[in-house]
């Protein structure tokens, strides 16, 4: 007898939920209340994130078309010659341009810019590509990553106010930060059916929001440990957990184990907002998500203790290791 595959839920968010987020927020929220709508999509959210650590969204404040541009301009980046690409060093782990000079990866190459406060980081992104300028790239990269970072808030603030924790939301976003990547992937070499395009992980971050272009290839391990291929619509995004909500939410919430197979004759191109917490700042487990029946499974740590002890030592449980008590 076989089980009926898992499916990721859709979730929508459109018109009256986001005015409301954009409302509270300019009457200084964070603290709750809210229509029934906008509780209704929290309860929304939270289930979704609770019982498979990932979603599918459709958001209707991203446009197609700002979509597709990204995708094109994309393009444009990925075919500057290898030694352009090759300035792109960040001291970060993760970050720097990764290529044909990472052979662990064959498939992929990536960027990872860091937002870094005080500076417009796409800009200067931009200017070492393209030393001659490319203001169509910098102006969808900027239009992109502050849409996807609003996104971003949108769904900590309703994952917060679903556990009756709103008032700590607006700390928890000050001590965030982001980093914006950029992904290619090959298609399998000597017409293999399938390749690996990203091995096995979870997110070391807070939460994930990627999109794809229409070349599918993420797979998630479900809860019976199948991996399943998600089917990502062209319009919309996956929003996936990593360890850091995990950590927050004392394992309410677990974080997406996921992969990129390769299959087919298309190049899959994919981009994505990967929030965190200041290299500085805390994940603490607050305790109004603490009872008997979840009781304490995280001490308090500093994220960047958590993430610099996991590059040094990649295990699956990287997080319980570090932080279990
Ligand atoms: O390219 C994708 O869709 C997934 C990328 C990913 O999982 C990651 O960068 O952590
Ligand atoms: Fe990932």
């Amino acid at each position: 007898m076989g089980s009926e595959p898992t499916q990721i839920p859709y979730i929508y968010f459109s018109g009256e939920v986001l005015d409301h987020f954009d409302h509270d927020r300019e009457v200084g929220g964070g603290g709750g209340g809210g229509g029934e709508k906008w509780k209704a999509m929290c309860s929304q959210v939270r289930e979704a994130v609770e019982n498979h650590g990932c979603f599918i969204l459709f958001y209707d404040k991203i446009h197609m078309t700002l979509r597709e541009e990204m995708f094109n301009t994309m393009k444009n980046l990925f075919d500057l010659p290898e030694e352009t690409k090759n300035k792109y060093v960040n001291p970060r782990p993760y970050r720097s341009y990764s290529g044909a000079n990472n052979p662990l990866l064959p498939l992929q190459e990536s960027f990872g810019v860091d937002n870094e406060p005080g500076q417009d980081s796409a800009q200067a992104f931009t200017d070492l590509m393209w030393p001659e300028g490319n203001p169509t790239f910098s102006e969808i990269f900027k239009s992109m990553k502050s849409k996807m970072l609003e996104l971003d808030n949108i769904i900590l603030r309703m994952v917060f106010e679903s556990y009756s924790v709103g008032k700590l939301y607006n700390s928890f976003i000050q001590d965030s930060t982001n980093t914006f990547r950029f992904m290619k992937y090959k298609v399998p070499p000597n017409n293999e059916p399938s390749a690996m395009g990203l091995i096995a992980h979870t997110d070391k971050n807070t939460l994930t929001i990627l999109c794809q272009n229409e070349v599918q290839g993420l797979e998630i391990l479900d809860k019976e440990g199948k991996w399943v291929t998600i089917m990502i619509p062209n319009d919309a995004f996956i929003v996936i957990v990593g360890d850091g909500l995990k950590a927050w939410s004392n394992a309410r919430i677990p974080a997406a184990k996921h992969r990129v197979v390769m299959s087919g004759d298309k190049e899959r191109y994919s981009f994505g907002l990967f929030s965190m917490p200041k290299e500085e700042a805390t994940i603490e487990v607050p305790l109004e998500l603490v009872d008997n029946d979840h009781p304490l499974v995280y001490r308090p740590f500093k994220f960047s203790d958590f993430f610099y002890n996991f590059v040094n030592n990649t295990r699956d449980d990287a997080l319980e290791a570090f932080a279990g008590v």
